[in-house]
C-alpha cells in the first residue's frame, strides 16, 4: 500500500509550529495529509503521540508536500532553506511565519519558481482566535495566496497586507497577546495588593477583558466613546486613568510597540 503523498508541511513544531498543526487538525484536515520536520526528537516524540502525525527529515517533509510551512526562529531560517532548497521545485509553496524574515530574503535561498509567502501570525491560532497578516513574494500566483490564506484561516482570521507593513503588524499583533497577558498579569496583581483573593481578582480581570473584547467587537464602537462611557464625571474611573497618563502608560505602549517594529526589522539583517 502506498502512502497518499501529503500536502503540507510544517517545519519547526515549537509554540507556533505545533498551534499552526492543532488548527488544521481541528478543522478537520487529515493527519496523514500533513508532515512535520522537527529538530529535537523528543519534541518529535511528543507531536506524533499527541496527534499521530507522520514526522520525518526535513528534506523529506520538502519533497513530498506542496505546501511547506517553515516556522523556526528566524536566526535558524537561512540554515533550514538551504537544506531543503533541494527538495523545493518551481510550483511548490513555501510560507514563512517568521518574524522579520523577507520574502526576498527566502526567493535568494531557494529555487527560481518557488512561490513564497511571507505570514505574522498570533498565538490565540491556538483557540481559532488568530490574527495572521499575509503579504505575498514575488511570483506568488493567485491560487498560491490563496492556500496559505486558507492555512491560516484554519486557525483565525487573516487580513493581506502589503509586506512593507509586516514589521508593524509584527508589533501589534504578532508580539500583542503578550502585552494583553502583561496588563491583566498587572490588573490582578493590583487586584491582590487591593486585597481581593487571587482566584476572585483573576476571575474579575479575565471575564472584564472578555467582555470588553466582544464589546469592541460587536458594537463597532470607537473604542474612545467605549472608554467614555466607563468614564463617570469625577467617578472612580477618571481617577484611574489620570494615574495611568502621570505614569504616561500610552506612551509606553508606542515607545514599545516602535521597539518591536525594529527589532523585526533587525532580524531582518541575521541579528
Ligand atoms: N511564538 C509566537 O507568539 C510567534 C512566533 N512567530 C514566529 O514563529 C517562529 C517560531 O517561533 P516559536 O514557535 O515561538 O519558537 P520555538 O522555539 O517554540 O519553535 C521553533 C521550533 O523549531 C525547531 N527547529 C529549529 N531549527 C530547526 C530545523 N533546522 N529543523 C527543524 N526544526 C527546527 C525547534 O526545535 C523548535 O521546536 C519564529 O520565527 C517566530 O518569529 C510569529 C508570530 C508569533
Ligand atoms: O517575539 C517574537 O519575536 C515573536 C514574533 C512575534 C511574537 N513572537
Amino acid at each position: 500500500m502506498t502512502t497518499p503523498a501529503a500536502q503540507t508541511a510544517i517545519i519547526g513544531a515549537g509554540v507556533m509550529g505545533e498551534t499552526l498543526l492543532s488548527g488544521l487538525v481541528r478543522s478537520g484536515r487529515r493527519v496523514d495529509r500533513l508532515l512535520v520536520g522537527e529538530k529535537r526528537p523528543e519534541r518529535a516524540r511528543e507531536l506524533e503521540e499527541r496527534y499521530g502525525v507522520a514526522v520525518v527529515g526535513n528534506r523529506e517533509a520538502a519533497e513530498r508536500a506542496d505546501t511547506v510551512a517553515v516556522v523556526v526562529k528566524p536566526q535558524d531560517m537561512g540554515e533550514l532553506l538551504d537544506e531543503i532548497a533541494p527538495a523545493l521545485r518551481p510550483g511548490k509553496l513555501v510560507v514563512s511565519l517568521a518574524a522579520g524574515i523577507t520574502t526576498s530574503f527566502i526567493e535568494s535561498h531557494v529555487p527560481e519558481g518557488v512561490a513564497v509567502v511571507r505570514v505574522m501570525p498570533n498565538t490565540p491560532a491556538l483557540v481559532d482566535e488568530g490574527m495572521a497578516g499575509v503579504s505575498p513574494g514575488s511570483h506568488c500566483s493567485d491560487a498560491q495566496l490563496a492556500e496559505a490564506e486558507a492555512l491560516m484561516r484554519s486557525v483565525g482570521r487573516v487580513v493581506r497586507i502589503p509586506e512593507r507593513q509586516q514589521d508593524a503588524v509584527t508589533a501589534i499583533s504578532g508580539s500583542g497577546p503578550a502585552y494583553i497577558f502583561f496588563v491583566v498579569e498587572s490588573m490582578i496583581e493590583a487586584g491582590v495588593h487591593l486585597g481581593l483573593p487571587r482566584a476572585t481578582a483573576t476571575d474579575l480581570v479575565i471575564q472584564t477583558l472578555v467582555g470588553s473584547g466582544k464589546m469592541l467587537q460587536e458594537t463597532g464602537t470607537h473604542p474612545t466613546v467605549l472608554r467614555e462611557q466607563v468614564t463617570s464625571p469625577g467617578g472612580t474611573t477618571a481617577s484611574a486613568l489620570r494615574e495611568l497618563e502621570v505614569h504616561k502608560v500610552r506612551a509606553a505602549f508606542l515607545a514599545a510597540m516602535e521597539a518591536a517594529r525594529n527589532r523585526s526589522r533587525e532580524l531582518a539583517e541575521g541579528s
